[in-house]
């Protein structure tokens, strides 16, 4: 049977029925075995790139995300095959032809914005609106834009919608050098999947290093993609007349992984899990031992954590990789902010991610923060109470402070958390924190996995 995720019924929309809450009892130590997801930044641009063939791709380990359904809906709304089965999704690009893609849907998530470069790379011409993801900055797509132009692609910017088109017959890019003024993850990943189709070669300097980006153009290059440097500074692309159909699996989440090492510090757990990559984990797996935890390489893809008796003060500055990513920042906080001493955490990659610190506080945290910094104050004690979780990684910050605290502690606004965490609150269950899903209007309790599966109705 194919299923479609065209069909899924507009009515049902994430936001309602993820306006829910998360009640936390904190205090209550946790045990066992944590299983971790597919990558998210990995899945949502490998899903874009399935574009870019006209056979079959099928993706494996996907995590169950609502960000993963939308963008399973950008591309169906785009003439994409998207169906399912029990352990793989699977696309077909073949009738991919609309070369709009819908504002309701793209303005929901940043990755989806990453489609233009498939897109034009195949059809010749794009519009995209601008994209939406986490509020933590301004987030603008110029790298994206300059680069598509040094590929010979005409852009213009009309009412919020990036509209490109390659000019000349057969309306196919042309390799360049290209040189971003900033190692852009998802400008690196844009250029690297438009040039996989383009006339000639590409270079990417001053390139993302993400192990993200490199999943990207191991994916690529399983359909027959010719990409060197991925995961350096310098990318190379030779672009080829066509991929094929292939069969891919997505690396862990390198950042569900780091939260659930810091659930185990900030509770004095012991718990183990697999599967990781432990490269992938460098910079919180330095930062957890100066911290005073040690981290055991158990195999190759598990790792466990022996937490510290107390928590030694540490400074932080976020980093594009393999500097200490930004996306692991406000967990971190919530760590040190039981700490023994004063850190300091600087946001340097995005201007105004540090929302969360005003939520720490009212959990009695001590941070105060100074234009990107956030000096932070241990305390011996956090205290339960209401927050708000204002974007995806706070909603994880929160959460961690909230298994720390004493008493009740209720995160309100879960549609963060659910766009890129595949059941957190099941999996703290599993280890055994106290924890219940409310719905925010009638604070009753709701089933923990409010995901629906992937597909949700036959074609
Ligand atoms: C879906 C996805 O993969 N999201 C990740 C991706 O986001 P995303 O790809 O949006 O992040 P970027 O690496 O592009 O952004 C880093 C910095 O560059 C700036 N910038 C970016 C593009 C551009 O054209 N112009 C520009 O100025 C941004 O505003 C930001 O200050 O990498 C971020 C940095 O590791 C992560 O936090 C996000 O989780
Ligand atoms: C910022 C993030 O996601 P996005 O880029 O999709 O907003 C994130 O994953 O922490």
């Amino acid at each position: 049977m194919t299923l479609s995720l065209a069909s899924l019924n507009k009515k049902a929309s994430p936001e309602a029925s993820f306006a829910t809450a998360l009640e936390i009892q904190g205090q209550y130590p946790l045990k066992g075995h944590v299983n971790i997801s597919g990558a998210k930044n990995a899945a949502l641009v490998v899903m874009a790139g399935t574009i870019l063939c006209s056979g079959d791709c099928r993706l494996r380990n996907i995590p169950n995300l609502s960000d993963v359904q939308r963008m399973g809906q950008v591309l169906s709304s785009l003439g994409v095959q998207v169906s399912h089965n029990p352990d793989a999704l699977e696309f077909n690009a073949r009738d991919f032809h609309c070369t709009e893609a819908p504002y309701e849907l793209v303005s929901q998530l940043r990755a989806s914005f990453f489609i233009i470069g498939p897109m034009l790379a195949r059809l010749g011409e794009a519009s995209v609106p601008l994209p939406g993801g986490c509020a933590i900055g301004a987030r603008p797509v110029d790298l994206h834009v300059r680069g598509l132009q040094a590929m010979g692609a005409h852009v213009q910017i009309e009412h919020g919608v990036v509209k490109a088109a390659v000019p000349g017959p057969n309306r196919r890019l042309k390799g360049a050098k290209i040189y971003l003024d900033y190692p852009s993850v998802g400008a690196t990943e844009t250029l690297m999947m438009a040039a996989t189709l383009a006339d000639g070669e590409t270079t990417i300097e001053n390139a993302a290093q993400e192990p993200e980006v490199v999943d990207l153009a191991n994916f690529c290059k399983s359909m027959g993609a010719r990409i060197w440097g991925a995961g350096t500074k310098k990318i190379v692309i030779e672009g080829v007349a066509r991929l094929h159909s292939t069969d891919y699996e997505i690396i862990p989440d390198r950042i569900e992984a780091a939260t659930f090492l810091i659930a185990g510090a900030i509770t004095r757990s012991e718990i183990s899990l697999s599967p990781i990559v432990p490269d992938h984990l460098t910079a919180a797996i330095a930062k957890l031992g100066e911290i005073g935890c040690k981290i055991v390489i158990e195999s190759p893809n598990h790792l466990r954590i022996i937490p510290a008796y107390e928590i030694k003060a540490s400074d932080i500055t976020t980093m594009p990789y393999p500097g200490f990513p930004t996306d692991m920042q406000a967990q971190f906080m919530a760590l040190l902010t039981l700490s023994n001493g004063d850190s300091t955490i600087s946001e340097t990659v995005f201007e105004n991610r540090m929302r969360h610190v005003a939520e720490l506080n009212r959990l009695g945290a001590n941070i105060r923060v100074k234009g990107n910094t956030a000096i932070v104050r241990g305390v011996p004690l956090l205290s339960g109470a209401p927050v708000l979780a204002t974007d995806l990684r706070a909603s994880a910050g929160l959460i961690l402070a909230g298994l720390a605290a004493e008493g009740t502690t209720i995160v309100q606004d879960l549609q963060h958390l659910d766009r890129g965490y595949e059941r957190l609150d099941l999996k703290l269950q599993k280890l055994g924190a106290r924890l219940r899903r409310l719905s925010v209007n009638d604070t009753t309790e709701i089933a923990t996995a409010t995901i629906p599966p992937l597909q949700v109705a036959a074609q």
